[in-house]
């Protein structure tokens, strides 16, 4: 069960307790059903109203109510951005591994790798990119990340993410947000694999849509925020909280599940989008459009039109686009791409960018559609035509000059030594002799 919108002030109460929200009032002297009240602010209190974010809490026991935190191991997360040399070359990487059961006993935390990033949680600007490969839920143990929001992309195997404001469950093809400071536990039903990109310092909007007009890409109503739903759960041998925080792990003990909001009202909340109800907006006539009418999310910077990062799809659609090559162009950006597949192909590289696979084209490197892909569609009679049908490529764009860490670049083993040789065999096509047709 899910309430309906993007931003919009909830309300919700467990079922069991009817009346549980306080009336009229966030802090009653007490509050119903002897619960406390704890307020989660997602913006400064001062934020002008428009992007003010809170929510209050309505818990059996206050979040404060634990031993102290000490560090724990980080594995591969970092938010070391000087672990190996920059490299400005077009990366590519091929499916990430997932530990198998039998072998190793990996839960969503322990199965955080970070490929790449840029900025820093302190100064609260930047992003990095992870990739979670993981086989095992999460038992007595919730996370939360007090360094910025994560926007998680399941590539391989649902995820069923318990929160403090209630449970979502996510397939693939679909999408997450869970916001700065927000606990939560993730269930996992086999191997399982995505993509998670963390922005610190700002929170995700829906582009604006200028000419498009009222409606279209992703469409208010299709986000999804989960009901309230309580635990009253004591757990001897301790709960345990993982607190990302100025990019380390840190964890403590307490003795009662986290997962004990009974109520709870705001705008501050998780919350899930499928990728099916995008409404595709591209060209009908001619010329290859830019990739930014494929926006889902957009994490704006204090620059105009420039983004700390966005989140990108290339949904399935009709490619009608007459005298034209339809493809991606060729590009040199001043942004980073960072892509991701979940399902089947990628329309400018048939070949080797696999799901559950990566890519980086860095700021100013040269990207762009393989040999195979150019001369086919060069000479491919341009009838409408279904294109990426069955399939989902994403990519994270950053105005951000990403870094790659020492396991991207080398402990991974899934760098793909011979990427650069899809554009190895373009061929020059110049003819000084070429003359105008006549039309
Ligand atoms: O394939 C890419 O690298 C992403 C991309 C897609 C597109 O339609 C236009 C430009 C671009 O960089
Ligand atoms: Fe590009």
């Amino acid at each position: 069960l899910y309430m309906s919108g993007f931003g919009n002030e909830f309300a919700s109460e467990d079922p069991r307790c009817p009346g549980s929200l306080p009336e009229g009032q966030n802090n009653p002297q007490v509050c119903p059903y002897g619960l406390y009240a704890e307020q989660l602010s997602g913006s400064a209190f001062t934020c002008p109203r428009s992007t003010n974010k809170r929510s209050w809490l309505y818990r059996i026991l206050p979040s404060v109510r634990h031993k102290p935190f000490t560090p724990m191991s980080c594995g591969d997360l970092t938010e070391n951005w000087n672990e190996v040399e920059p490299d400005p070359n077009q990366l590519r990487w091929k499916p990430f591994n997932i530990p198998k059961s039998s072998e190793k006993k990996v839960d969503f935390i322990s199965g955080l790798h970070t490929v790449c990033g840029a900025g820093d949680s302190k100064s609260r600007n930047g992003i990095a990119i992870h990739m979670y490969t993981c086989n095992t839920s999460m038992i007595d143990k919730c996370f939360q990340n007090a360094d910025g929001d994560f926007l998680i992309v399941p590539q391989q195997g649902e995820i069923l993410i318990t929160t403090e404001f209630g449970k979502m469950m996510v397939e693939p093809n679909e999408i997450c947000v869970i916001q700065q400071g927000m606990r939560f536990s993730v269930d996992v039903f086999g191997e399982t694999r995505g993509y998670i990109l963390e922005v610190f310092g700002a929170h995700f909007e829906l582009p604006d849509l200028g000419p498009i007009g009222a409606n279209g890409l992703a469409n208010p109503r299709d986000f999804q925020t989960p009901v309230a739903w309580y635990e009253d759960r004591t757990v001897a041998t301790g709960y345990t909280i993982v607190n990302k925080y100025q990019g380390k792990l840190f964890s403590c003990q307490q003795d009662f599940s986290p997962f004990n909001v009974v109520a709870w009202h705001g705008n501050y909340t998780p919350y899930k989008y499928n990728l099916e109800n995008f409404m595709v907006i591209n060209c009908v006539a001619f010329d290859h459009a830019d990739p930014s009418i494929f926006t889902v999310l957009t994490a704006k910077s204090t620059r105009p039109g420039v983004a700390i990062a966005d989140f990108v799809i290339f949904p399935p659609r009709w490619g009608v686009a007459d005298h034209t090559f339809r493809p991606p162009y060729y590009h040199r950006n001043c942004m980073s791409e960072f892509m991701g597949l979940i399902k089947g192909h990628y329309e400018a590289k048939e070949e080797g960018f696999q799901p559950g696979g990566a890519s980086l084209h860095s700021i100013m490197t040269p990207h762009g559609p393989d040999v195979d892909c150019f001369e086919k569609n060069s000479t491919a009679v341009l009838k409408p035509e279904r294109v990426a049908e069955g399939t989902m490529a994403f990519m994270f764009e950053s105005s951000f000059s990403m870094a790659v860490t020492k396991w991207g670049l080398d402990t991974c083993h899934r760098l793909d030594k011979s990427y650069y040789k899809c554009w190895e065999a373009l061929k020059n096509h110049f003819n000084p002799n070429w003359k105008p047709s006549s039309k």
